[in-house]
């Protein structure tokens, strides 16, 4: 037997053989998750999580999705949760894209008739848009749970941008200060689940993962007129993380004939993990739009 090489492992030490997981195209492993509906799927749904976090907070959000038959699927970004990557690091935005193609493609590969959409938050968001615009006609629709298109004074102010600019040559690992939980949402559960989760990542975010985002930012508004799907957004007004201007300036300039923007006064960031009375209508929004679109998109009939 040939001396076998030690397997891959996770940040948190299983191996990568016990887990779902993907390996793009540097080589990195991916972990994986898939939420399978018991009926026959009529439609494949892509979640892109937002920065520091993992796909498992999406794991309500995604049950909910099967019970409309919708087979959801998603992986941790490069950097993030169980995937490889030193923490909230990469080199380029663009991995975050071409990595969610490559799950896309995987999944279409085995349900090459079904509709998909995509659903992103925050950075998340920022991917959707972007992997939206790099393949125009293969998305039926998108949902986007305050999407980063914009970068908010109070995250990225503009000393800290002009500061992460002249720092990303000199001191590229500086961080730039962590994500404060308290903006992430009112619900002092939901906060607390977010701090004490073990696979978000509370340190620091780095000088050069700030340009990253703001390479992402830019690419956005030059993107944004490309866009012709059906799109519906969701912001709170008083975002202190990603802007609420981001989500007017998305439509205000994309083709999409059909897109819905939803506005909720003073719920913070994470809408699907607010007060229960916004995440709750965050929820049903999602399921009533996907669920028309999904009929729209000649899904198999439901009969
Ligand atoms: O449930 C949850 C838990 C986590 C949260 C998602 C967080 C997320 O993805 N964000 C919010 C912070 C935002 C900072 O932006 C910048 C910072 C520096 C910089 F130089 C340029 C930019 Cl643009 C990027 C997008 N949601």
């Amino acid at each position: 037997m040939p001396e076998e090489s030690s397997p891959r492992r996770s940040p948190q030490n299983i191996p990568y053989q016990d887990l779902p997981h993907m390996v793009n195209a540097d080589g990195q492993y991916l972990f994986c998750r898939y939420w399978k509906p018991a009926a026959p799927p009529r439609a494949l749904v892509f979640i892109a999580h937002g920065a520091g976090e993992h796909c498992g907070r999406y794991d309500d959000l995604a049950q909910m999705l099967t019970g409309l038959n919708l087979f959801v699927f998603a992986h941790d970004h490069v950097g993030h949760g169980q995937s490889e990557g030193d923490r909230m690091v990469v080199s380029d935005f663009h991995v975050f894209v071409r990595d969610s193609l490559q799950h896309i493609e995987l999944m279409k590969k085995d349900h090459p008739d079904l509709p998909v959409f995509m659903l992103g938050h925050s950075m998340g968001g920022a991917i959707s848009i972007l992997t939206a615009c790099e393949r125009p006609s293969e998305f039926s629709g998108m949902v986007l749970i305050s999407p980063l298109i914009v970068a908010s004074p109070e995250a990225a102010t503009p000393i800290k941008v002009f500061a992460a600019k002249v720092l990303n040559f000199v001191l590229p690992n500086l961080s730039l200060g962590a994500i404060d939980p308290n903006m992430v949402s009112r619900n002092k559960k939901e906060v607390e689940s977010y701090t004490s989760d073990p696979l978000v990542h509370h340190g620091g975010m780095k000088v050069s993962f700030g340009i990253q985002l703001m390479n992402a930012v830019a690419k956005i508004e030059r993107s944004l007129p490309k866009l012709t799907l059906p799109i519906l957004v969701l912001h709170g007004s008083p975002d202190k993380l990603c802007d609420i201007k981001g989500s007017y300036l998305l439509m205000d300039t994309v083709q999409s004939p059909d897109k819905t923007l939803k506005v909720y006064d003073e719920a913070y960031h994470a809408l699907h993990k607010e007060l229960p009375e916004v995440s709750t209508a965050v929820f049903k929004e999602i399921l009533t739009w996907i669920g028309q679109k999904v009929s729209a998109a000649g899904g198999p009939s439901h009969t």
